[in-house]
Formats: structure tokens, C-alpha cells, sequence
């Protein structure tokens, strides 16, 4: 399986693997329709967790046995994904029973595809903290054989810094969204964060962008039912069901909270990495919480 993992290159100047960009004219003339929804994130934000609750507010009542038969990831197809062994994540998509169709993309706002703008159609972005997504995708890196070798802590958090892993830069990704959603109105960006802090409370804002009100009842077991730790247990939910990630090394729902961050970055670390980040964002008016 370790031939698997591919190298990292500089793709119309973002660090890509060939996974997501071996498939690039189709991903890029995908026909979208007007009710489709993207999920938009930069890897390890929180896509799983609000992939969930999208599907549950659309479809968990009425079609429960989905809950218990179909993997996420396939009910949220990957868009750019592209593994020869696995379905595209554009041809899973074109096949979406669905309506609407839940769509999934790590790209940063330059590569998504022109008919999502084209049909306006409505967007969710989730944002997480820079250190906590990187000690995330660290961990994601070392288990999945799909990803680039991830090599050590140090070296990595120094290479996200940089922008040199999988979809480039957490900087430009979090602020090229945030920039976009000042003139499209269609986009709902969220944060990981306040998810930890008020599951509920977010699930109503998300639900008033997509004018959807679920009942008292429904809304409460949507919020039971995305729980960490039920979602951990959940494996149509936690990815189990993949065999290219080696959950002896790390488990896709590892942790789940704000801080973590705090158990791997060195007081010096910390330093740098602050130093860095006040440079990169200095234009951006975005605030994130590393602790809550
Ligand atoms: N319900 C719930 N509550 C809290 N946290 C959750 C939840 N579901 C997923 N997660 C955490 O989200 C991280 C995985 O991010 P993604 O789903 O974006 O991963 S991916 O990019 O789609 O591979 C990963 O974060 P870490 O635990 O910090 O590694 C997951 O544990």
C-alpha cells in the first residue's frame, strides 16, 4: 500500500497530488445544477461533520435506511477525487440519485469548477483554526496511504507553514473563500470551532441560509446523532470502511476539539509559527479562536 502515496508538485501554483488533479478537464467541465450544494473546505476543517448534518437535515427522514447503508462518502461524493481504484468523484456525483446533490471539494475558490457559479449555487465553507487543522492533518497524512509521506512533526508544521502540503496553503485557502463570500451572497461560511462551542446554535444559521426548519424533535436527534462520539461509532460515518486509511496508526475521528494543538506545538514552535501567521494574515479581517 505505500506505493500508493504519491509526491506533492506545484499545480497552477498550488501544492497538489495527483489524486486531484489527474482528472482535471472533467472536474473542471462538471454540469452542476442549480440546487446542488458544495461543501467547501480545506482538508481536516470539519467536512465530515457538516457533510453529516446536511445529509441528515435533507434526507434522515425521509430515507432513514440511508443512515445505515451508504458511507458518507459516498451520499457527499469527493468532487476532484480521483484513485484508480474507486469510483471518480465526478462520476459518483453525475450518478447522485439526490436531489439535492450534497458535493464535496477541498479546492481552493480559483479550481472550483465555473457551472457551481454559474447555477449560483449555494455554498458551505468551514473553517478551523490554522494549528489545530494542521495537528489534524498531520495525523490524516500518517494514516492515510493516499497522501504525500508525511515525514516528521516538525518538518511537517513546517511545511504547512510553507504551503507544501496537499491543497496548498491554509492561508490562502481560508481567506480566498472569505474574500469570495463578500460579494456571493450564496456562500455560508462557517467555523469549526463555533460547532464545538454551540452544535445547535449553528445547525439553526445553517438551517436559515438553506431555508430549511426542521421540527424541535428532528433538530434535536440531528444534533444527538452528530455528536463526536457518536459519530465515532457511526460506520457509515467515521470512514471505517475505507481501506486505504490505517486506523491502528490513527483513527479518521481522532479527537475532535479546540487545543489539541496545544499537546504538539513546542513553546518555540508556537512562537514561529505565531510570527509567521501574523505576517500571512495581517490583510485579513478573519478571526479564529485556538482555544474556547
Ligand atoms: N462530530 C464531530 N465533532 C467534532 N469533530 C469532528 C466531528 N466529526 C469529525 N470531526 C473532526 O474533524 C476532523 C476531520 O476533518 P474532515 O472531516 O474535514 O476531514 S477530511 O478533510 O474530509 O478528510 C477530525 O479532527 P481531529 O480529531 O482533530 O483530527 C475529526 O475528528
Amino acid at each position: 500500500m505505500d506505493s500508493l502515496r504519491p509526491e506533492l508538485f506545484d499545480f497552477k501554483g498550488v501544492s497538489m497530488s495527483r489524486y486531484f488533479t489527474d482528472n482535471w478537464e472533467n472536474i473542471q467541465n462538471f454540469q452542476a445544477r442549480p440546487d446542488d450544494i458544495l461543501i467547501a473546505t480545506y482538508p481536516k476543517a470539519g467536512t465530515t461533520w457538516v457533510s453529516y448534518i446536511l445529509d441528515l437535515l435533507y434526507f434522515g427522514q425521509i430515507s432513514p435506511e440511508r443512515q445505515t447503508s451508504i458511507p458518507i462518502y459516498q451520499r457527499v461524493p469527493f468532487l476532484e477525487l480521483n484513485i484508480s481504484f474507486e469510483e471518480t468523484g465526478v462520476n459518483l456525483a453525475d450518478r447522485l440519485p439526490t436531489s439535492p446533490r450534497l458535493i464535496k471539494t477541498h479546492f481552493p475558490i480559483q479550481f472550483v469548477p465555473k457551472s457551481f457559479w454559474e447555477q449560483n449555487c449555494r455554498m458551505v465553507y468551514v473553517a478551523r483554526n490554522a494549528k489545530d487543522n494542521v495537528v489534524s492533518y498531520f495525523h490524516f497524512d500518517r494514516m492515510n496511504k493516499v497522501q504525500p509521506e508525511p515525514g516528521d512533526w516538525n518538518s511537517y508544521l513546517h511545511r504547512f507553514m510553507e504551503g507544501k502540503v496537499v491543497f496548498g496553503s491554509w492561508h490562502d485557502h481560508v481567506n480566498g473563500w472569505w474574500k469570495k463570500k463578500q460579494s456571493y451572497s450564496k456562500l455560508h461560511y462557517m467555523f469549526y470551532e463555533d460547532m464545538i462551542e454551540d452544535t445547535g446554535r449553528e445547525i439553526d444559521k445553517l438551517c436559515s441560509f438553506l431555508g430549511l426548519s426542521p421540527s424541535v424533535e428532528e433538530k434535536k436527534r440531528i444534533t444527538d446523532g452528530v455528536q463526536f462520539d457518536n459519530m465515532k461509532k457511526n460506520d457509515m460515518a467515521n470512514y471505517s470502511t475505507l481501506t486505504i486509511m490505517d486506523f491502528k496508526v490513527s483513527p479518521f475521528m481522532r479527537k475532535g476539539k479546540v487545543g489539541d494543538w496545544k499537546n504538539h506545538f513546542t513553546a518555540a514552535q508556537n512562537e514561529e509559527f505565531d510570527e509567521d501567521y501574523e505576517k500571512k494574515m495581517k490583510d485579513s479581517t478573519l478571526q479564529f479562536r485556538t482555544e474556547i
